[in-house]
């Protein structure tokens, strides 16, 4: 098991960066407070960030709706998936996993663009409780400070950046 999240970077940015977080609704408590965290930790590291939210209902949704976003003009700079899969008794979660993981890493090698994948597979709900709402091991504060570093390398490299329109959106609207 990790003991640590990657650490805070240590400036805080000003670029005006499009991010994208698709986010499935089942397991509800546990998906709501990832995107809490994600959405937190993005603001304190940069408070300029235009953050999309687009939420799905289960894991499976996750790639088709980050593919569609991604095939868009307005394209973000970084996309973001979370996401709660708790395993039954069957291998239907293993098997929704696996494919989910696969997609999103294809998505981004053709895209260019990153995605960052928390879609969590976890045994129970004490796993799930440790990662999505608790504060050491917060899978939601992880998606945010990696996407910042893969934002930063992008930039340092002069890579694609997408879009840097400022908006605030979020699908549904009620979301
Ligand atoms: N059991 C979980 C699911 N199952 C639903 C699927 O993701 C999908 O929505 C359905 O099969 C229709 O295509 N989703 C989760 O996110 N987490 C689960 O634990
Ligand atoms: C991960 C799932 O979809 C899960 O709820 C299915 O449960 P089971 O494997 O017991 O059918």
């Amino acid at each position: 098991m990790s003991t640590a999240l990657p650490p805070r970077p240590r400036h805080v940015s000003q670029s005006q960066s499009e991010i994208c977080i698709v986010a499935s609704n089942y397991n509800q408590e546990f998906t709501d407070a990832l995107v809490e965290n994600a959405c937190n930790e993005l603001k304190e590291i940069n408070p300029n960030a235009n953050i999309t939210i687009a939420r799905v209902p289960g894991a499976f949704e996750i790639p088709v709706a980050s593919a569609a976003l991604l095939a868009q003009d307005n394209k973000p700079s970084v996309l973001i998936t979370l996401g709660l899969i708790i395993r039954g008794k069957t291998q239907h979660g293993d098997l929704v996993a696996e494919s989910v993981t696969n997609s999103l890493q294809k998505l981004a090698c053709e895209t260019k663009i990153p995605v960052i994948h928390e879609v969590l597979l976890v045994d129970d709900e004490k796993q799930a409780y440790a990662r999505c709402i608790g504060s050491q091991l917060n899978r939601g504060r992880e998606a945010a400070r990696s996407a910042h570093t893969m934002l930063e390398l992008f930039s340092d490299l002069g890579l694609h950046q997408g879009n840097k329109k400022k908006s605030t959106r979020s699908y549904p609207s009620n979301a």
